[in-house]
């Protein structure tokens, strides 16, 4: 069988299998007879694994550059090793007690750092691991301070005294159950909308998700892993010091993560393994640990994007003969007749007002959008539009005025609660989170609306199942909808433009929003394109869709457009149908740069231009 044939059919299969073949292969080594010295690294290798996957977690998946891992390791093996001195020495206990200090340590240290933003959590994690030996010295009585903490017991395990060989199995079974459970929010639903947080705040507010909550999931989901890690480490030498803590420590897991690929499951182990076996080589590596790690991390910052793991993906879809950047070949839109309806909401701006210091950039400007009608704001550079639009949106808070989908006010609520109450809007420049499918990326927008929690996502509980079915089978409807389905599979930020603006409005359409804001979508898109997406637009329409359509192709707009309402300045410029609104002179003038008095080309051309468009408008 040929090399790709052969691939294909093992991609073709659960891939799954393969990590889980391997990880009992680990379970196993105590009865290859290895050296000691290799037993030891491996089981330090496998306890780095677990701390780089917690890094990970924060770092890869969810963006935010946390390096605290250190200090929630030594409050696992803290707590584990206490316990075992004062008699409890069950491993299964410490586990528990060890993650549970490590989650309690991620949330207290995560709160005030996540609240400050992304370098004020990497500066209070960076100072936690500084002050760590200070704090064990502190509660020196119990910890042993700076001399470490003797005394503890060799593990048992339900009563029974555990073996350097079963304790090895231990350590090995709570990694590949580690990895399990990452695995397995990796691939969820929480696993995309993480990688949405990680691409943009903005985008996951825009979304529905509450991004601070989001943000210390990660991290504190992070930190168990961690705490696991030190209780197991705790019980190894039957000995910790606030030296096995440190700084190296810290550098060692990140420079793991990096290489191995921070953003990847798998990658924390490729990682660990390298940097555990390549720094015990000799003794000069371990002199200059923290040079070699740098190098490491160097290596695997600037030669290898996406780490090693990264590397493997792009080698796998080579011997799958793949090209990432080629989307499928391009079908016309396929979209079925019937569309399901699309329960709009009204949208109502009342006396909206919003300066920026001296810069009054919105006067008490009103807008009523309703449902199965398309509003459109045109506007010169700089009239407001994209303000208000950010105000709907709960990105900016009004000075003054009202805004209302149906009767719920909305000018009091973070983006994120805007979102959920059913505002849903696309972005100029398209928002598209990294490495993950067409679908995966429009089923993002259910999260918000549709929950089930990372324990029944990590277990696969019915309601996840349920949740996850509804989230594969609405995906279809709204790709189908905008003529995208058969892309499904490609790879969305490879996607050209003109799709993945089609792949937003497909985003924004799974979470049956109240009203659908579209910003500039059509601008960078050649005819065909501008013609699908108008196509698009008016299917939601006619299905009973709230559309709001800041737009600056006028033709478009006279095509699509129920209602249009022009801003200039900050103020209503002008209000009505579209041939209300071509025949506006101050339109004419402000927006279109035409001198409605003069006799000459540029108004016959205008009319040419709207007669063209309006008859467009009117075949619809
Ligand atoms: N975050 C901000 N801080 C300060 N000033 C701002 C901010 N956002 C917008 N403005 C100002 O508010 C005014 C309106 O800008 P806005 O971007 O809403 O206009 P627009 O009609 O969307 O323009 P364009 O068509 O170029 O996108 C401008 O004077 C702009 O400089």
């Amino acid at each position: 069988m040929a090399a790709p044939a052969l691939a294909r059919r093992v991609a073709g299969g659960p891939l799954w299998t393969v990590p889980l073949a391997l990880g009992i292969v680990l379970i196993l080594v105590p009865y290859f007879n290895l050296e000691y010295s290799i037993v030891r690294q491996l089981q330090l290798a496998m306890i780095l694994s677990l701390l780089v996957s917690g890094l990970n977690l924060s770092l890869g998946f969810a963006g935010e550059l946390a390096l605290g891992q250190v200090a929630m390791y030594a409050a696992g093996a803290y707590t584990a090793g206490l316990l075992s001195v004062h008699g409890h020495t069950d491993i299964a206990l410490q586990l528990v007690a060890a993650g549970l200090a490590a989650l309690l340590v991620g949330v207290l240290t995560g709160i005030p750092g996540l609240r400050l933003g992304s370098w004020s959590l990497a500066m209070t994690s960076f100072f936690l691991v500084l002050l760590l030996p200070d704090v064990i010295a502190i509660f020196k009585e119990d910890t042993g301070g700076r001399n470490g903490l003797s005394g503890i017991l060799s593990p048992t395990l339900f009563g029974r005294m555990l073996t350097p060989e079963d304790y090895f199995m231990v350590i090995a079974i709570v990694t590949v159950a580690w990895f399990a459970v990452m695995r397995n929010i990796a691939v969820s639903r929480h696993g995309t909308a993480l990688r949405v947080l990680k691409q943009s705040p903005v985008l996951a507010a825009s979304m529905g998700i509450n991004v601070f909550r989001m943000k210390l999931m990660a991290y504190a989901l992070g930190a168990v892993p961690a705490g696991l890690a030190g209780a197991l480490f705790a019980s190894l030498d039957l000995y910790i010091s606030p030296e096995a803590f440190g700084f190296t420590v810290a550098t060692t897991i990140l420079a793991a993560s990096v290489l191995g690929g921070s953003a990847s499951v798998y990658g924390a182990v490729f990682g660990a393994f390298i940097l555990q076996f390549g720094l015990n080589q000799s003794t000069d590596f371990q002199k200059y640990s923290l040079v070699v790690t740098g190098a490491f991390l160097i290596v695997g910052g600037v030669l290898l994007t996406g780490g090693l793991s990264g590397l493997a993906r792009a080698l796998w879809r080579r011997v799958l003969a793949e090209d990432p950047t080629a989307a499928p070949a391009d079908r016309a839109a396929t979209a079925g007749d019937e569309v399901p309806a699309v329960p709009g909401k009204v949208l109502k701006v009342e006396g909206v007002a919003k300066a920026f210091g001296g810069n009054q950039a919105l006067k008490g400007v009103d807008l009523t959008a309703t449902p199965g009608r398309v509003t459109a704001l045109i506007g010169p550079n700089g009239s407001g539009k994209t303000t208000l639009l950010n105000m709907i949106c709960g990105f900016y808070r009004t000075d003054a005025g009202v805004i209302a989908l149906d009767d719920r006010q909305l000018q009091r609520m973070g983006p994120d609660r805007v979102a959920r109450t059913g505002v849903a809007r696309t972005f100029q420049t398209p928002n598209i989170p990294e490495g993950i499918t067409v679908r995966e990326a429009v089923m993002a927008g259910r999260y918000a609306g549709h929950r089930a929690t990372v324990l029944e996502a990590v277990l696969r509980l019915p309601r996840y199942r349920k949740v996850r079915r509804g989230d594969l089978l609405e995906a279809d409807r709204v790709l189908d909808l905008v003529g995208i389905r058969h892309l499904e599979n490609a790879e969305a930020t490879a996607l050209p433009l003109g799709q993945r603006r089609l792949l937003e409005v497909a985003r924004c359409l799974i979470s049956n929003p109240g009203v659908l804001l579209l910003d500039e979508t059509a601008s960078g898109l050649d005819e065909d394109e501008v013609e699908r997406l108008a196509e698009v637009i008016r299917r939601v329409r006619d299905a009973g869709g709230t559309v709001v359509l800041v737009e600056h192709n006028f033709q478009l707009v006279l095509s699509l457009a129920d209602e249009i309402v022009a801003l200039a300045h900050g103020e209503l410029m002008a209000k009505g149908t579209p041939e209300e609104i071509q025949n506006n002179e101050r339109v004419m003038s402000e927006y279109l740069g035409i001198d409605p008095d003069a006799p000459s080309a540029p108004h016959v051309v205008l009319a040419d231009v709207l007669d063209d468009a309006v008859a467009e408008g009117a075949d619809r």
